[in-house]
């Protein structure tokens, strides 16, 4: 099932995302004692910040100490480098939890001393990684490419047909920097919850083509056919002219 949310504002696509990761984090802390969420790279560091830390009545209903964060994808490249998902979130998300004195979450990095300048421990990282991931995520947080890629995983790449690890290693990814690991589509089917986060006018075109009824075998097209619930959490913008009926969370 895919449903659409669309604001006008913003500030309103952050609060939305919060309310739906708040009410997954209750579901899942209803049935046991860690909330696993796994997020990306890109705007939805912003949008985390908004949403779940400058909004305090948000602020107020999140048990971080009881989250078990991951990365759908990762950059091979220090965790304090500019480019790495992981250096993101601690500057969006985990300083500012930091600043209050809030107990943090348990956050799972790449093995960063099995990086390597020339790649050959690429695999390694990934075999690593794989080996941290739970079972099944209850919530994996995702952004789409103005290509539609999403994760590391891009149009037309070997790694959309990749089923026998769950995390893979690729260093062709088209935008760079080219070396990263990536959950592979069993991940994502074996999650409880996929949500999307695309805002701007930018986006209106390629959602236009992951909307289509006709088929464009793009990565996000392909998780919006599996059957894990999928919400796209958008601004009226990014799906202006986009064949798809939206509504509020
Ligand atoms: O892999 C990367 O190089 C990016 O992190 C990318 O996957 C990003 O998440 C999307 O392009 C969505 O970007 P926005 O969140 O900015 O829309």
């Amino acid at each position: 099932m895919v449903k659409v949310y669309s604001y006008a504002d913003s500030q309103d696509v952050a609060n939305s995302v919060a309310q739906y990761v708040i009410e997954h984090q209750n579901a899942a802390l209803s049935k046991g004692d860690k909330f696993k969420i796994a997020i990306s790279g890109g705007s939805l560091g912003k949008v985390l910040n908004k949403g779940l830390i400058a909004n305090s009545e948000n602020y107020a209903k999140i048990q971080w100490s009881k989250w078990e964060v991951y990365f759908s994808d990762e950059r091979l490249v220090p965790l304090d480098h500019e480019d790495s998902n992981y250096g993101l979130f601690n500057e969006m998300v985990l300083k500012s939890l930091s600043e209050k004195k809030q107990q943090l979450p348990k956050v799972f990095t790449i093995k960063e001393s099995l990086l390597s300048d020339d790649g050959s421990t690429d695999s390694e990282i990934a075999k690593d990684y794989e080996s941290i991931l739970p079972e099944s995520l209850d919530v994996i947080l995702l952004g789409c490419g103005p290509d539609g890629h999403t994760c590391s995983l891009f149009p037309g790449h070997k790694l959309l047909s990749e089923r026998s690890v769950r995390i893979a290693h690729l260093n062709d990814s088209p935008k760079p920097p080219p070396r990263r690991i990536t959950f592979t589509f069993p991940v994502l089917f074996n999650s409880g919850n996929i949500a999307f986060v695309a805002e701007g006018a930018g986006k209106a075109a390629i959602l236009s083509k992951i909307f289509d009824t006709k088929k464009s075998g793009l990565p996000c097209e392909l998780v919006n056919e599996g059957s894990v619930p999928v919400a796209w959490f958008v601004n009226d913008a990014a799906i202006e002219g986009v064949p798809v009926t939206a509504s509020k969370y």
